[in-house]
């Protein structure tokens, strides 16, 4: 408590009036920790039955749950490299909760690394629709790129983007879109030291008005009915309430709507930000009143405004033959049915199946423009990691089996290659029945495909 700076003590002591000493204490607690059951790989009861750890339900997200740290460690469990949960903050599950993507729907998630929020709304879109994932910063994108991966999402589109680049590209275009703000942090505190180090009254400033400037170029983006949902991780009235207050003065058509599950939660304060009292809709999360970190959720709706021009479809490059016919003979050899359809691009020799109806994507920053397949070289198709994951193991020919626990499952996990009698050929490997990666038998051994970055550490 006593690292904190001065300027924000006083400010929260001005802010909080009687309640500070009750919100000052929760800096001398542990923060909390959550995971969020991916259910696009196992229903939320199996979940719940099959992870060795004790948890406890998240009342604002039905899949979120608080796990005890120390005795449980699911970042370094096998089930976290399957995909098969999230590890987040519990606050940081409220924003996808508030936003509530459905399959088949077109969502922006416009500053998405690292891809908490990212998984949890391709969850709940169920494979169907679009979601296009955006991540300004390069090296934060690479952690969004391995999440979505390894949560096997297939319907996702990852850009690397200033927004400023795409509100012509997609006006009108999406039916959802979240805004988890860049923000100066004062929610993460107690968990980041170095967000708290970087703070400033001025820094607070400074992202307020880069917070504005986002909602600017979202608003276009989404369609008249369309749901944003603008979220941060600070206490800031100048953010959170101040920021909302300019952007509805200059958008009226923009109204602020109840955060669902707002029981959950504390209003907003309007009138720390002279704001409309309309925004006390939005939700404040504080640590002395629910399990979890310093979080804001505002819910607006756009009542009105340029219905989607409905963009032509934007042409990607074309599959030329050879790549077609040794990915055809992959699937031929190593998948049981037909899976992928397309439509298909090739960056490279790096294949793609993409979302239908894109608009086009040219002179963008494309990071992924679908679920990335595999490279095709002139004579082979290689499978990529992301393929492996989205699939399951009644859709491949051969796969080797591993339970936690099994000496074989960490000598895969470490990359090393392991003695089989297994047919020969690209095979899935997987734990419990949950794919992992590839590996390839010939003459009696599976060559090692698990990727070089994500191999364990040797005991
Ligand atoms: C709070 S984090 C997002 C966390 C993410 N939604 C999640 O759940 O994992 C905010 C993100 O905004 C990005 N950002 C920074 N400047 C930006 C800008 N000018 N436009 C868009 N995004 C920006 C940051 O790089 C950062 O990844």
């Amino acid at each position: 408590m006593d690292r904190l700076p001065e300027a924000y003590r006083n400010q929260m002591e001005d802010l909080l009036g009687e309640e500070y000493p009750a919100f000052i204490r929760t800096y001398e607690e542990e923060p909390l920790r959550g995971l969020r059951v991916n259910t696009l790989k196992l229903p939320l009861e199996e979940g719940r039955r099959r992870f060795p750890f004790r948890l406890e339900p998240i009342p604002w997200c039905p899949t979120g749950f608080i796990y005890e740290h120390g005795p449980d460690r699911p970042g370094k469990h096998v089930y976290h490299a399957a995909g098969l949960y999230y590890i987040q903050d519990p606050s940081a599950m409220a924003p996808a909760e508030a936003l509530d993507p459905q399959p088949g729907e077109t969502v922006l998630d416009l500053c998405a690394a690292p891809g908490g929020k990212s998984t949890q709304i391709a969850a709940k879109m169920k494979g169907r629709g679009v979601l296009v994932a955006n991540e300004i910063s390069r090296d934060r994108r690479k952690a969004l790129v391995e999440n979505l991966e390894r949560c096997g999402v297939q319907n996702a589109v990852i850009l690397g983007e200033d927004p400023r680049h795409l509100s012509t590209r997609f006006a009108g275009w999406f039916d959802r879109i979240l805004i988890d703000a860049p923000c100066s942090g004062e929610g993460m505190f107690r968990k980041d030291p170095e967000t708290r180090d970087r703070w400033s009254p001025r820094s607070t400033e400074a992202a307020a008005d880069l917070q504005l400037s986002i909602l600017e170029e979202a608003a276009p983006m989404l369609r008249p009915g369309g749901r944003l949902v603008y979220s941060t991780c600070t206490f800031n009235p100048r953010e959170n309430e101040g920021v909302l207050h300019r952007f509805l003065e200059r958008h009226p058509h923009f109204v602020p709507r109840e955060v669902p599950g707002s029981g959950h939660f504390t209003p907003a304060r309007p009138e720390w930000a002279e704001a409309d009292p309309s925004l006390k809709k939005a939700a404040r999360l504080w640590p002395h009143h629910l399990r979890g970190e310093g979080h804001f959720v505002a819910v607006l709706e756009k009542t009105e405004g340029e219905e989607g021009a409905r963009q032509k479809p934007g042409k990607l490059p074309p599959v030329h033959g050879d790549a077609q016919r040794v990915f055809r003979s992959f699937v031929d050899d190593t998948l049981t049915g037909d899976f992928f359809h397309g439509p298909f691009t090739l960056f490279g020799d790096h294949l793609y199946q993409v979302p239908e109806n894109l608009p086009s994507l040219k002179g963008l920053v494309v990071e992924r423009p679908g679920l990335y397949l595999g490279q095709a070289k002139r004579k082979h198709f290689a499978p990529s990691h992301a393929l492996a994951l989205a699939l399951t193991p009644d859709q491949v020919r051969r796969r080797i089996d591993f339970t936690p626990g099994e000496e074989n499952l960490y000598r895969y996990l470490r990359g090393e290659a392991l003695p089989t009698d297994g047919e020969k050929g690209w095979t899935l490997v997987t734990v419990d029945g949950f794919s992992l990666g590839w590996g390839k038998v010939s003459g009696g051994l599976l060559k090692n495909h698990y990727p070089k970055r994500l191999r364990w550490e040797p005991k």
